[in-house]
């Protein structure tokens, strides 16, 4: 099957997109795989499925892939901003604002005068259940009425706040995040047993109250240079904290995220980008 793609980043998060709204498209696992692999195939931290509406109340489904494991996952932000600069510039639409179903959860993605793209990501959750996070036997610290878990990593303790974007994450503070441990902590906490599903893993630095930094360890993908639910999960756990204001710059590797929250739906505002175009043999 020769099958057509569209390479895409946000912030240097990359994905390869596929059009499955004419025609289903059943991938396998290793079909996935492939199309992730950044030496076989084409590379990609993950592949997002552009699919016909669901439901009504949508104008697209929007399937996410993670590209090493090609195991499905519930959310990805920086694919979402990705999702509407593709159905637009593929003439799927002509809406310059669009509602998508994920799995989990229906996300409302806008174009900007400027060229970035603004999503509404939806509400965190913050219920260990939602990740699920099992803290049996644990007892947080609490700091402005929000829990911080103490966990055991590779024989240190770390705390974490734990929360989802319809995906799971946790997320720790670090002093800087250019020495942080993210290549060896990151997949401890990933693969910590108190997460039945695995998590993501955010090392947020705290700049100031409008700016932080990060580096996010995804689940299966290892350290990307963004993660736009990951830079949503800890700047709403900080701002649980009291730590941050409601709008905050988020500086990630590839690129800066525009993230507010005040209660309710999380916004999130970057850029998208088209790399190129092709065709791959599966
Ligand atoms: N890159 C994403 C998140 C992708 C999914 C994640 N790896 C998971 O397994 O939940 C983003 O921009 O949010």
């Amino acid at each position: 099957m020769r099958l057509p793609f569209t390479k895409m980043h946000g912030a240097g998060n990359d994905f390869v997109v596929l059009d499955a709204t004419r025609a289903p498209l059943a991938l396998d696992t290793a079909q996935l795989q492939r199309l992730g692999d950044r030496r076989f195939g084409v590379g990609a931290d993950q592949i997002l499925v552009v699919e016909p509406a669901p439901s009504p109340d949508v104008d697209f489904g929007y399937r996410i892939f993670n590209g090493a494991s090609g195991a499905e996952v519930e959310h990805c932000g920086n694919g979402a901003r990705c999702f509407v600069r593709y159905v637009r510039g593929h003439g799927l639409t002509d809406k310059a604002s669009v509602r998508v179903r994920t799995v989990n959860r229906v996300l409302e993605l806008t174009e900007q005068a400027d060229g970035r793209v603004t999503v509404d990501m939806g509400a965190p959750a913050f219920e260990p259940s939602a990740l699920p996070f099992d803290p049996a036997g644990l007892t947080p610290r609490v700091e402005n009425g929000f829990p911080l878990w103490p966990l055991a990593v590779d024989h240190h303790g770390v705390e974490v706040a734990v929360l989802s974007m319809g995906n799971p994450h946790a997320v720790l503070w670090v002093d800087d995040v250019d020495t942080a441990p993210v290549a060896t902590v990151g997949p401890a906490i990933e693969n910590h047993p108190r997460f039945a599903r695995r998590v993501n893993v955010g090392f947020l630095q705290v700049v100031s109250r409008q700016r932080v930094r990060l580096r996010v360890h995804e689940r299966d993908a290892g350290e990307t240079l963004a993660c736009g639910t990951g830079a949503c999960a800890a700047v709403v756990a900080g701002i649980r904290l009291g730590w941050l204001d409601s709008r905050v710059d988020a500086e990630l590797r590839g690129g800066t995220l525009t993230i507010e929250w005040a209660g309710g739906a999380v916004r999130m505002t970057g850029p998208a980008e088209t790399v190129y175009e092709g065709e791959i043999e599966l």
